[in-house]
């Protein structure tokens, strides 16, 4: 069997919906099908959140009545019509979610957020399964909360490998069924509450289908035509690469390349499952090929993460940084969820660049009790793989270079935004 993911652009409207099951209807069976929410919904999700944890409930109202249009439509886009049959099970759901955000927020944030934001994941499923569905293809819509097993450990939960392995054996049978669809990025605990896995988890979601049912290959399929050595909205002249190894892969998306998601490679890697990244613009092309040897090139490879915060702490008593409080620093910002995408350390300080994100205040509102806390935002960290110093001095042109830390195959500078 194969596992396809398709990712928000792949399904962001009904031309979009119909061009995914041209795809689909020409790709071998037996075949899972991963959904991503439609277009930039979970950023929608999110908002609804904060309007619901906040108590704003015109906020709240208008938001839900949007994402709820913006969904509305693209049935109505491919139907021609929203009241009928096949419509019911997104129209259940959705009364679901309404039903939800009547009652009071309980005090856990991460909790509330996944079981809000995870509708993202419901809507688009249902709407692309009965779109499938009604295109003559024998599918069958899959809840992977009751087969994809994790902790509790809401908005970065962990699976529990050996009740998913169980429960998705039992589940994917294909019995009278060529293609299951089912949601990426969502999961759930024993008790069946809703977790999710991580913004754009669904590439993990794919993995980790791929890996317990001994997929021959997992394809993601992306507005991209594969793997390029930098973002081409950043770097315009970015050029796709052919083959990669999962080593490499890991590399590039541990230093911040968004095209693949850093936990995807691990279960691909340890059953040799080779993953493809390909354009559902161009279905046709090769795209990119990730398996254990990838090929042997030493391209130069760009990697922007924007948005970040670059903080400095210190002892308040000169007493400089030894192993022991440098274990308790890295304690907090774990507790935090702060990920450090560059750490270095001297005598007297700690330097960390991490992302800008919800989290960092309250991280560094911690820190502040035992350390002096310096930080400079609006800082960008460029990584630079496979660098020549012509390619350092052309990149770094013009802009103000913060830090830097250099090894034999990276070099990585915090530079500030311009
Ligand atoms: N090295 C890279 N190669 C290809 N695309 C990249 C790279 N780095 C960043 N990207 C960006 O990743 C996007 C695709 O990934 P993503 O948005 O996560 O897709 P999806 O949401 O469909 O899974 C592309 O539109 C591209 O701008
Ligand atoms: N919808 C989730 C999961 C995901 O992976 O999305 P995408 O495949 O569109 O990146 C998110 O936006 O985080």
């Amino acid at each position: 069997m194969q596992v396809s993911k398709f990712g928000g652009a792949s399904v962001k409207d009904a031309n979009a919906v119909r061009n995914l099951v041209r795809i689909v209807e020409g790709l071998e069976k037996p075949l899972v099908v991963v959904i991503s929410a439609m277009g930039k919904t979970t950023n929608a999700m999110e908002a609804l959140v904060e309007s619901y944890f906040s108590g704003n409930d015109a906020e709240l109202k208008e938001r839900f009545r949007n994402i709820i249009a913006y969904h509305e439509k693209i049935a109505k886009d491919l139907f021609g019509e929203v009241d009928i049959p096949e419509l019911r099970p997104f129209y259940d759901c959705v009364e679901s979610l309404s039903q939800r955000l009547e009652q009071q927020p309980s005090l856990h944030f991460d909790y509330e957020y996944d079981q809000i934001v995870s509708y993202g994941e419901l809507f688009s499923t249902l709407l692309v399964n009965a779109y499938l569905k009604y295109s003559g293809i024998r599918t069958q819509w899959i809840d992977v909360r009751q087969i994809l097993k994790t902790d509790d450990l809401y908005r970065n939960a962990n699976v529990d490998w050996s009740l998913t392995n169980k429960l998705m054996a039992e589940a994917f049978t294909f019995e009278e069924v060529d293609v299951y669809v089912t949601q990426g990025f969502i999961g759930g605990t024993i008790s069946n509450i809703t977790t999710t896995l991580g913004r754009e988890g669904s590439d993990y979601t794919a993995a980790i289908i791929g890996h317990v049912m001994d997929a021959e290959r997992v394809t993601v399929w992306k507005d991209v035509p594969g793997v390029l050595n930098a973002d081409p909205r950043i770097f315009p002249n970015a050029q796709k690469m052919d083959t990669l190894s999962y080593a490499e892969t890991i590399e590039l998306s541990y230093y911040g390349a968004q095209v693949i998601h850093p936990k995807t490679l691990k279960p691909l890697q340890n059953k040799q499952i080779p993953l493809y990244v390909k354009s559902f613009l161009n279905p046709d092309l090769p795209g990119t090929i990730i398996q254990q040897e990838g090929g042997n090139n030493n391209m130069p490879i760009y990697i922007l993460r924007k948005n970040q915060v670059f903080l400095t702490l210190s002892p308040r008593d000169f007493s400089f940084i030894t192993e022991g409080n440098l274990s308790e620093i890295l304690a907090v910002f774990n507790e935090f969820h702060v990920r450090i995408n560059l750490l270095q350390t001297s005598a007297l300080n700690f330097t960390a660049c991490v992302d800008n994100g919800r989290e960092l205040m309250p991280l560094l509102e911690k820190l502040k009790e035992q350390l002096v806390v310096r930080y400079n935002d609006n800082v960008e960290l460029l990584t630079i793989r496979h660098y020549t110093q012509s390619i350092i001095e052309e990149k770094l042109k013009g802009r103000t270079v913060i830090d830097s830390q250099i090894t034999r195959i990276n070099a990585r500078f915090v530079i500030k935004t311009l």
